[in-house]
């Protein structure tokens, strides 16, 4: 600050410089002018009485001074008087001096030379004092300044700061306003200074509630993501496991490590091309993919994974894998258990339509693969249910879907329609005779003594409507329509008996004529 006072009084002074140059020019000027005025009535004497010694006197007087460095006296074209020494660069004042009697009459005139050297020392003299008269000001002005700026400014400034520093983290602080400082800026300061505390304390509070609340819900995110039943995994934009929770590691049947980066399709490799496939879809429609999946694990044991993808941003994706293995067994055995008779275990009428539809399309598909229907009804079976009671009557109906299910093959269908109606489907048997064969085959052995809990026996027999579908195309209905046809001419004729649609007339095949009301008849349509 000194510095900068002292320098800024030399800056002053030396801008001052070519004024104080043309000042002194204007005083060294007037002091010529008050020295000839001091000698012309002297010198007009002199000239008038022409007396050069005392003309000489005159001009000596006026060289003391130094401001004149030489003078002389010219009268009459000759030089009267000389004094001095004309220095190398000089400036010229010439005076013409009067007659003392007669003012219009020039008796004379004086010649001075000003030296321009001692000029410019006097200037630079001046002007030297002027710099050391401005320097010691601005140092001057300079302490003063710095007085009260230490004063004034930053006394209390540092008192602020000293505050400022006082006030520790999480803890409220005000500042207390210095002594007569209330109204000016280093109030206005104080009072911005502790404002803005306020506010930075009450948005570190704020962000400290924010921080612990998140730390909170961290915790609780991370305790579903550790206990989850689900398996919760992300993966990269490879397609590598990225983060996995201990449920991941048992539905996909790890094991997996965190410092390994599998990918799903690694993990599972006989679902690699279902999975690299979901990826590829979930990528590309930007929205979730959900499949179920069926593996089987190490011993062999078939599981079913439900496995989620959803887009999570830059190709990475997350994952959720559930073992859906016992919902799919239930769901399957609710399945059987919608086409199953309850009583017999056999196929119900839901699971004989759908195992009857299915047939008739694949006919309808390729002529050469036939089938043969037969309806069977039970000959007297009220009377068991009659004689025996209702259990016995379910134990026969037990019995004889056994005796059916014997017979046949695994390709075939046995199946119950309700009451006493049994149906049997000979898969590609589609000759007429081999299926006729087997039937009264079905109709011996439904005709074997059954014999009840009580110790009882109890006879029933079978009366069977066949019909064989081979070159001609026919729907489920019609193929249902000739069977029970065939079944009732057998009904209408004897029982017990085997009865082909659209054989009318014909004998049946292995009739069993020792039976009552027996008969040999075809049905027709
Ligand atoms: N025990 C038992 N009886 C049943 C069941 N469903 C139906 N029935 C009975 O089975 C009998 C069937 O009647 P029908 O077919 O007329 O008896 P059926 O003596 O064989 O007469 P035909 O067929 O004319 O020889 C009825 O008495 C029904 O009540 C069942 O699930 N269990």
């Amino acid at each position: 600050m000194l510095l900068i006072g002292v320098f800024a009084g030399l800056l002053v002074a030396a801008a001052s410089m070519p004024y104080v140059l043309k000042l002194e020019a204007e005083e060294a000027g007037g002091e010529v002018q008050r020295l000839l005025d001091a000698i012309e009535d002297t010198v007009s004497s002199a000239c008038f009485v022409n007396d050069s010694e005392l003309a000489r006197q005159a001009l000596s007087g006026i060289l003391r001074g130094g401001t004149i460095s030489s003078a002389s006296i010219l009268a009459n074209g000759h030089v009267m008087a000389t004094v001095g020494t004309r220095p190398p660069v000089s400036k010229s004042v010439v005076r013409a001096v009067r007659s003392p009697f007669f003012q219009a009459e020039t008796v004379c005139e004086i010649r001075v030379e000003t030296s321009e050297q001692m000029l410019r020392a006097r200037v630079y003299e001046a002007t030297g004092q002027t710099l050391a008269f401005m320097a010691m000001q601005g140092a001057i002005v300079a302490l003063a300044a710095m007085a009260g700026v230490a004063l004034f400014v930053t006394r209390p400034i540092q008192r602020i700061s000293g505050a400022l520093h006082g006030i520790s983290r999480g803890k409220d602080g005000v500042i207390v306003v210095p002594k007569g400082h209330d109204d000016d800026e280093i109030g206005q300061l104080v009072a911005d200074t502790n404002g803005m505390i306020e506010s930075l304390t009450r948005a570190a509070a704020i962000e400290r509630g924010l921080r612990e609340q998140r730390e909170r819900d961290e915790q609780r995110l991370r305790m579903i993501f550790e206990n989850a039943e689900t398996g919760l995994f992300t993966l990269d934009a490879e397609g590598r496991m990225q983060s996995w929770n201990p449920a991941c590691v048992r539905v996909l049947g790890g094991p997996l490590h965190h410092d390994e980066h599998p990918s799903l399709e690694d993990l599972l490799p006989p679902l690699a091309t279902q999975i690299s496939a979901m990826r590829q879809r979930c990528g590309e429609r930007e929205r979730s993919v959900s499949e179920d999946l069926e593996i089987s694990d190490e011993s062999g044991l078939q599981r079913w994974i439900q496995l989620v993808l959803t887009p999570s941003g830059g190709g990475t994706l997350q994952g959720l894998a559930n073992d859906i293995s016992d919902r799919k067994r239930a769901e399957e055995a609710a399945r059987e258990l919608a086409v199953t008779d309850s009583l017999t275990g056999v196929l119900n009428r839901l699971g004989f339509n759908r195992r009857l539809a299915d047939l008739v399309s694949e006919h309808a598909r390729d002529r050469r693969h036939g089938f043969s229907l037969a309806m069977i009804d039970l000959d007297w079976f009220k009377q068991v249910n009659d004689t025996h009671g209702h259990d016995a009557g379910d134990h026969v109906l037990r019995v004889v879907a056994k005796r059916l299910e014997g017979l046949v093959r695994r390709t075939d269908t046995v199946a119950r329609l309700g009451g006493d109606e049994f149906v049997v489907l000979l898969d590609g048997v589609i000759d007429e005779a081999a299926a006729l064969t087997i039937l009264h085959k079905v109709r011996q052995a439904v005709l074997e003594p059954i014999s009840l809990e009580t110790g009882a026996i109890a006879h029933v027999g079978a009366s069977i409507g066949l019909t064989v579908v081979s070159e001609t195309l026919c729907g489920p209905e019609e193929v249902m329509r000739r069977a029970d046809a065939a079944m009732y001419a057998v009904k209408k004729a004897s029982r017990n008996d085997v009865q082909l649609f659209g054989a009318q007339g014909a004998p049946s095949a292995g009739a069993a004529p020792s039976l009552p009301g027996a008969t040999a008849e075809r049905a027709s349509g």
